[in-house]
Formats: structure tokens, sequence, C-alpha cells
């Protein structure tokens, strides 16, 4: 009997993320939309530098996928769950975002700002005479892993920039994220302190988790991803594998001109 055929996103092996043709409202500013037809497939376990010029759309794709910028047309799927308002709760479960900057609160802690990883998935009440003693141990762990023990009682706003970024992504891992999306997380970042942070998104990587990362340094995208989307005016102008960026990042430069 004749079998009808599924749609591409579920071949093989099941994907993280895939997008068709996605659009976001126009802009009179800009006079066009801030995503213009955006279609990507990303697998589970991958890790994608997400590349591109300045207002090329890289934050607005990163924020359309828990639902922060509405969409207008086309689709995106996450694990095969359509995001609208109704599923937004579950894929922001499934996908932890780091926006740019860190978010972190600079008075709390490093292992309360960690802690504050789990208030999506505590009711008040359960958080109202603190924060159990299981969530506190694995704050403590993700804490040591991350090279930050001796850092844990420290107010984080005397942290260093990528003492804070890494606290930043512990507490992204207290809500249990397939999928990690980071804004520029090494900007601002020195030499060493870059290398920790991408060392420790490599690390996770190798656990499994997909990593969706925008970064603006060609060579540190070569160095940590296999895969690169680079975008200009609201869509992809270059998918494909971490060879030869420059040669692909001034064709983006050039259709920007
Ligand atoms: N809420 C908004 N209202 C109006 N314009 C917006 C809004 N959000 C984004 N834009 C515009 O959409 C375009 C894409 O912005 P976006 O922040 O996604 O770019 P980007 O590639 O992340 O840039 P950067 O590298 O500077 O962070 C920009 O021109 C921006 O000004």
């Amino acid at each position: 009997m004749h079998q009808r055929s599924q749609p591409s996103y579920t071949a093989s092996v099941h994907p993280a993320i895939v997008c068709v043709d996605l659009q976001t409202a126009y802009l009179p500013s800009l006079r066009r939309s801030a995503l213009q037809g955006v279609t990507c497939t990303i697998q589970p376990g991958e890790f994608v530098a997400v590349l591109g010029l300045n207002g090329a759309g890289k934050s607005t794709w990163l924020q359309s996928l828990l639902g922060l910028v509405p969409i207008q047309s086309g689709s995106a799927h996450v694990h095969y769950t359509p995001i609208q308002a109704a599923t937004i709760p579950q894929i922001r479960r499934e996908i932890g975002i780091l926006f740019q900057g860190g978010g972190l609160v600079p008075q709390l802690t490093a292992l309360d700002n960690v802690l504050c990883g789990r208030l999506g998935q505590r009711s008040s009440w359960q958080t109202l005479f603190g924060f159990d003693s299981r969530d506190r141990a694995q704050a403590s762990q993700l804490l040591h892993q991350f090279g930050l023990r001796d850092s844990a009682h420290q107010i984080t706003r005397r942290l260093s920039g990528g003492q804070r970024q890494r606290v930043a992504i512990a507490r992204l891992l207290m809500q249990s994220p397939s999928i990690l999306l980071l804004d520029e997380p090494t900007a601002g970042l020195d030499v060493l302190a870059t290398r920790h942070v991408m060392e420790l998104l490599a690390q996770l990587n190798h656990q499994g988790m997909t990593i969706i990362s925008v970064l603006h340094d060609l060579a540190i995208a070569q160095t940590y991803a296999r895969r690169a989307l680079i975008f200009e005016a609201g869509r992809i102008l270059y998918d494909g594998d971490c060879h030869n960026l420059a040669v692909h990042f001034k064709t983006a430069e050039q259709v920007e001109r």
C-alpha cells in the first residue's frame, strides 16, 4: 500500500529545529522584515555558529525560536513541536537562551544566580522558603564542573566577565534544556576567558547538547563550530561547513553594500 510521504523534518535523525521560510513582521524603519524567509534544519548535537554583520537578523532569529518575536509567516518547529502561543511554555523548557550581556542579577551570589535557572520549574510557594537541597546540590555541582567552586558565594558583580558568562551558562543548564542558544557569549571577553567559555560549550556539545551560538570572530567559529549560518538582511546567505568562512563572509559584506 502507498504510504504518505513524511515531511522532510522527520527524516532519519529527529531534528532539533526546523525553520521553513520564516518571516517576521515588516519594519518600516528597515523597509523590510527583520527575517525574510529563513529556512534551515538543525540536527541534535550540532554546534552551529551564527554569523553576519550587525543588523543581519541573528538575534531576531534566536528570539523567534522562543516565541519572543512574533512569526508572521512560514513555520518553525522544535523537536516536532510547532512554535505557537500554546506551545511556548513547553519550548522554553527545551531551549536555554543566553542573551547578550548574560542577564545575571549582579547583587546575588553565583550560586543564587544559578538557582534562578530553576524558577520556571518551581511554583512560587515551592521557592518561598528557598530552594530545596537537591536544587542547591545541582547548582553547586555545575559551578564545580565549570571551575567556579571557589566563587559560588561571591556576589556576581565582583566576578570577571568570563566567570559571569560561565555562571550564566550554568544557570541555563538548571532548566535541563536540550538546545542552547547563545547570543555573542564571548562579547567583551579576553582571549583566555573566551577560550574558557568556548571550551565549556564544546564540552557540553560533546555530551550531546545542541549548541547554536552567534559569534563575531570567524577564527573562533572555525575552531569550535562544525557548521556556520551566515545571515545577511534577514536571510541565510551561507549554510555549510566552517572552512573558508572569510571568503563566504566577504560575499555577505558585498551583498550588504
Ligand atoms: N523590535 C524591533 N523594532 C524595530 N526594529 C527591530 C526590532 N528588532 C530588531 N529590529 C531590527 O531588525 C534588524 C535585525 O536585528 P538583529 O538584532 O536581529 O540583528 P543582529 O544580526 O543580531 O545584529 P547585532 O550583530 O548588532 O546584534 C535590525 O535592523 C534591527 O534594527
